[in-house]
């Protein structure tokens, strides 16, 4: 079986201060996945999530999800936002300033809908006691925790989260981080999130994309992304140590040390076969293509 995936593939014109400069994206990802979207100011970041919402209209491509076209400009296709099925969840948190904590989620529960999933939301974002009070009375990450619970009261099927936790204070951000993971967990919705964070990428992300002045400029899984960075995108192999290695759902996570930095990898049971803590390895990147293989001892 085919795996199921989002696909983007588009050009726009931005209408920058400086000028027109061509937008031009492609990338396909798994449904059910996690994307961190990175790179500079003005690089195309927001009007990318807005394009995959349906917020902005690209001038040419396509837009799929799953076996859904939400956007084939050739054959006129272009799915409105409210049919989407797409949560989001802004740097400013956009939450109605004259509603309680609870009004600002049933807001977003279409006509007729269960009311449980409030009750449900607002346990698990911890603010079931809060439910009253208006934003002005919570702090930042309390109202952060609104937003995303507000993103998620129609279950949806993608979740776009644009820079949501760049205003919270560290542990703040760790706990929405985790609280984010739990949520993926537990609703299995694609994840798209603009981040300019490292380590939330690391965290968060099964795949980042680097856009630079409209154009993607990396693509891949953070490690392979940042190992390949560091070294200008030359064709590269590295020596690496595996610190541990633990058994996903139907991949294994290995923690290794390449030149002194903690990398995460993802890798199937067979290429993961010889990858032991202790272990050493190469890993080598040649254009598209990046092989780690145990030395033998
Ligand atoms: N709908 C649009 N059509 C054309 N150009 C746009 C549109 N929206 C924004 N732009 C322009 O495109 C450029 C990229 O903006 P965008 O907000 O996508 O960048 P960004 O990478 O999210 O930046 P930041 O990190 O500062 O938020 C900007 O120069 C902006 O003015």
């Amino acid at each position: 079986m085919s795996e199921e995936l989002l696909e983007i593939d588009i050009t726009h014109s931005l209408h920058t201060a400086s000028g027109i400069l061509p937008m031009e994206v492609a990338i396909s990802f798994p449904i059910g996945s996690i994307l961190a979207v990175t790179g500079p100011s003005g690089s195309g970041k927001t009007t990318l999530l807005r394009q995959i919402a349906g917020l902005t209209k690209p001038d040419t491509g396509y837009i799929g999800f799953k076996e859904s076209e939400w956007l084939n400009t050739e054959s006129r296709v272009n799915i409105p936002v409210q049919n989407r099925s797409i949560g989001f969840v802004f740097q400013d948190y956009a939450l109605f300033p004259h509603l309680t904590v609870e009004e600002n989620l049933l807001f977003a529960l279409p006509k007729g809908g269960d009311t449980g999933i409030i009750h449900e939301l607002l346990f698990a974002v911890g603010l079931k006691e809060l439910a009253n009070r208006k934003p002005f009375q919570l702090s930042g990450g309390q109202q952060q925790r609104v937003a995303l619970a507000r993103a998620l009261v129609r279950k949806p099927d993608v979740l776009l989260l644009d820079e949501p936790l760049s205003a919270l204070d560290a542990s703040m951000r760790e706990n929405l981080q985790e609280l984010l993971l739990k949520f993926h967990q537990k609703f299995g919705f694609t994840m798209i999130i603009v981040t300019h964070d490292l380590s939330e990428i690391f965290r968060l992300a099964d795949h980042v994309a680097i856009l630079k002045e409209g154009k993607l400029d990396s693509f891949g899984t953070p490690a392979d992304v940042y190992i390949k960075e560091q070294h200008n995108n030359k064709d590269l192999v590295l020596h690496g140590e595996v610190l541990s290695r633990t058994s996903l759902h139907e991949a294994v996570r290995i923690h290794a040390l390449i030149n002194y930095k903690m990398h995460i990898f993802d890798l199937s049971e067979q290429e993961a076969e010889h990858l032991h803590p202790g272990r050493h390895f190469t890993v080598s990147y040649l254009p598209d293509h990046r092989t780690i293989r145990p030395i033998s001892n």
